[in-house]
């Protein structure tokens, strides 16, 4: 018997046919919601589910009797009822490693973009406001030599970090719950309390997973422990950030700037103040998104799922307590 894929998202046509070799595929290119019939149709036949971005409720697995296995095109897994999958013996497969250092760039960016103004600057050249010498009203921040605080070493944590240490001499701190012993001497880096990295750090940069203990760990107490020097860079999900908190401290200057991949509600509603706010550089969730990394993850997530439907282990496994059942 011919297994069965279901494809919600995007994928190149080499990996579509690198499926279509060995699989019958079920391919939906823009789906919007996991209501929609013809989508719930092919999922009641499919053992196997790849895609990203789009939030799959525990009672979509009612609909899907067959499923082994879902690949998602993304290391962040929040968007799926792991307990739930696991319960059922369903392998949850993400793409670790291969985005880590992309990721870690546009963290970096949001640091230096941030500091020194550099989208607000170049909106005032553009608007043609550049008539003259510039002065202290365009001033920014140094990066170089001030310290950055990582509120999540793990992989892309680790990246940003080595970018901070390495590239720009910055001092690191870290919270994470476990020492980084290997971290700390390649960087030199130094384990804090949460609320003491948040006292000390010129730069708190955010890379936790969204869990039910990271969800608004960021709020108004919190952003009244920084410095009013502070930027905050979020490049994790939104909602580990109370976010009408973050607008308030913005805006009573209890911390200098934000610089922001990730949202509350994505697409990012334009009723809300973030974007237009001129301290706030605000970006469209593109943490991972150049061309190359993009297509590596796709590959991976496709290898997952040509791995699991053959019976073998996938390179990425989230709920090993699932593989262990098989
Ligand atoms: N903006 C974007 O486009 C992207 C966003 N992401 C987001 O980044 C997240 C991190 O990815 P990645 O680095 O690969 O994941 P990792 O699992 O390697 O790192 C997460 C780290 O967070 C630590 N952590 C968990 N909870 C806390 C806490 N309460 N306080 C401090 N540290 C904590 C973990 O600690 P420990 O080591 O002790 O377990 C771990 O080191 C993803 O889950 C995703 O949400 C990822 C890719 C792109
Ligand atoms: O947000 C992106 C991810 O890979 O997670």
């Amino acid at each position: 018997m011919t297994k069965r894929i279901v494809a919600f998202s995007r994928l190149k046509q080499p990996q579509l046919d690198q499926l279509r070799q060995e699989f019958h595929v079920d391919y939906f290119e823009h789906l919007d919601s996991t209501e929609d019939a013809t989508f719930r149709e092919a999922l009641g036949k499919a053992h196997g589910l790849i895609g990203s971005s789009l939030k799959i409720p525990a009672s979509l697995l009612d609909a899907a009797p067959h499923l082994e296995a879902i690949a998602t095109i993304s290391v962040g897994y929040d968007n799926y009822p792991v307990e739930e999958m696991t319960r059922r013996g369903i392998l949850l497969c993400n793409t670790p490693d291969v985005l880590t250092e992309t990721t870690a760039d546009t963290g970096f960016l949001l640091i230096m973009a941030t500091a020194r103004r550099a989208i607000e600057l170049a909106e005032f050249v553009k608007r043609g406001d550049w008539q003259a010498g510039i002065g202290e009203p365009q001033f920014g921040s140094d990066v170089h030599g001030k310290t950055l605080g990582m509120v999540g070493m793990g992989r892309i944590g680790a990246a940003i970090a080595r970018r901070g240490a390495l590239g720009f001499d910055m001092k690191v701190l870290y919270s994470n719950a476990s020492p980084k012993p290997a971290l700390e001497s390649a960087l030199g880096a130094e384990r804090r309390e949460l609320d003491a990295l948040l006292a000390e750090s010129d730069f708190v940069c955010v890379t936790v997973p969204l869990t039910p203990e990271t969800e608004h760990l960021f709020g108004a107490r919190e952003f009244a422990l920084m410095k009013p020097s502070a930027i905050f860079v979020n490049i994790s999900r939104g909602k580990v950030v109370d976010e009408p908190s973050l607008i308030a401290a913005l805006e009573k200057g209890e911390i200098h700037a934000a610089g922001l991949d990730v949202f509350e509600q994505e697409p990012l509603s334009p009723e809300s103040p973030l974007p237009h706010m001129a301290n706030v550089v605000a970006l469209p969730h593109i943490g991972s998104a150049t061309h190359e990394t993009r297509l590596a993850m796709a590959q991976r997530a496709v290898d997952n799922i040509r791995l699991v439907l053959k019976g073998k282990r996938p390179i990425s496994l989230v709920n090993e307590a699932a593989w262990s059942r098989k």
